[in-house]
């Protein structure tokens, strides 16, 4: 494999130590960088990094050499929530939303979750790929390089299967790292409105054994909310997903205050998501903890709820982290870039602190981050060259602007 060299980096950004595998509350805001800098990729890994006026004397043979001509080098962005395996849009819902309908009310009157597992049924495994890898490609070429994908359009045990092994093909024919995380617990279908316990009993004892047997599925992820699943069926399902081996990360208070962040830290969950509705109580259950805050601020943006209180997380030292929500109902849009600077905008996160949530505490939110989310030796070289730009703030500042010149992935320009 040709070793690459990127030379006359503006500034290279996240230079974190590689024990350190998370960061918490104020640690956030530390953000190592280097200024004038090199940085050497060999075998798709980083393998060193200098100042310009001490470039390596003796450098590999196969080697290219790029310019970042004055550029930023970052990290790439580490996605740790997406429900990028979908059969269709749902514009007609978006316009439902323009006239004034919630999400809930959408949802209630069948469009929501169930709109999509209905078209799900329908739609082959050849179809459900191509449409994913259409968006996936899309995500890379936007800075992404470390996807979680969930699935939960199925809500049957054939097309949650089905959901999970085009997962698994995306795992094979993609060059990043990709967790799939099993949401059959995602809405109850219309046929067990009434009869939860069927619908459970057949997440336990049908899809569950079948996804470990074919290890088809890296986490457990349930809704736990109001008029979706309650904390006892979240419960229920966690500690039964935990015997074979299946740690949570959960969706907790998008919609209500739910107690899914509790249920959560009782399970040891690797992360709650959302927390758009959270209180007192589930930031103290939060506070000094390991489960990681994935705040998902593109979906409060689209959807017009709050945002989560990401200050006062960050307040009683929980790790925070960002990701999309990529999905067709509550945030059709992958673009980490956006998060980013909506990060900054509207949950009032500092630069420093919203580029680690995009990156080290992404990737630690699928346990990654011993092989990527920062400038590390010995880390992927999945890197992101700006244009040269002012500060660092710029890139969240100047939101809806690509800033990004050039994509690396694996050591390789791509
Ligand atoms: N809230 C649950 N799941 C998705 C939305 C699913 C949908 O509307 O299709 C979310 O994270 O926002
Ligand atoms: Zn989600």
């Amino acid at each position: 494999m040709a070793s690459l060299l990127i030379t006359h980096i503006g500034t290279l950004v996240g230079l974190h130590p590689k024990e350190q595998l998370m960061l918490r509350g104020p640690e956030m805001s530390h953000l190592p960088t280097l200024e004038d800098a090199w940085l050497l990729c060999e075998n798709g890994l980083i393998s060193d990094f200098g100042t310009m006026d001490a470039l390596p004397g003796k450098l590999p043979n196969d080697l290219e050499t790029l310019s970042a001509e004055g550029g930023y080098v970052l990290p790439s962005w580490c996605d740790s929530h997406s429900h990028i395996v979908f059969a269709a849009p749902r514009e007609e819902e978006f316009v439902m939303k323009i006239a004034g309908k919630s999400y809930e009310e959408i949802a209630a009157a069948g469009g929501g979750i169930l709109n999509s597992a209905a078209k799900m049924q329908q739609a082959t495994e050849e179809a459900l790929f191509e449409t994913a890898a259409i968006r996936l490609n899309d995500m890379i070429q936007q800075g992404t390089a470390a996807l979680e994908i969930k699935s939960g359009y199925g809500l049957s045990v054939g097309s949650e299967l089905k959901m999970l092994r085009v997962i698994r093909r995306l795992k094979e024919s993609f060059p990043i790292p990709i967790k799939a995380s099993f949401l059959a617990a995602h809405a109850f279908p219309i046929a067990y409105k009434n009869n939860h316990q069927g619908y459970i009993s057949q997440i336990i004892d049908e899809m569950l054994p079948q996804i470990s047997a074919e290890g088809l599925a890296d986490y457990m992820d349930v809704f736990c909310e109001t008029g979706f699943f309650s904390v006892e069926e979240t419960d229920q399902l966690l500690t039964a997903a935990a015997k074979y081996g299946l740690k949570p990360k959960i969706h907790a208070n998008q919609l209500s205050v739910s107690g899914g962040v509790q249920i959560g830290v009782k399970h040891q969950a690797i992360s709650v998501d959302h927390l758009e509705a959270t209180d007192e109580a589930a930031i103290a259950a939060l506070s000094n903890g390991n489960t990681i805050a994935t705040l998902l601020p593109s979906c409060s943006f689209y959807l017009g709820i709050p945002f989560a209180n990401a200050r006062a997380l960050i307040q009683a030292n929980a790790p925070v982290a960002l990701a999309s929500d990529y999905n067709p109902g509550s945030t059709p849009s992958g673009n980490m870039n956006f998060v980013l600077s909506l990060g900054c905008i509207k949950l009032k996160m500092l630069p420093e602190e919203a580029i680690n949530a995009c990156t080290l505490n992404g990737a630690a939110a699928m346990e990654l981050s011993r092989e990527t989310g920062s400038i590390t030796k010995g880390k992927k070289a999945n890197l992101i060259i700006t244009r040269p730009i002012s500060s660092l703030a710029f890139l969240p500042y100047s939101f809806g602007q690509s800033q990004i010149k050039t994509i690396i992935i694996n050591g390789k320009i791509r």
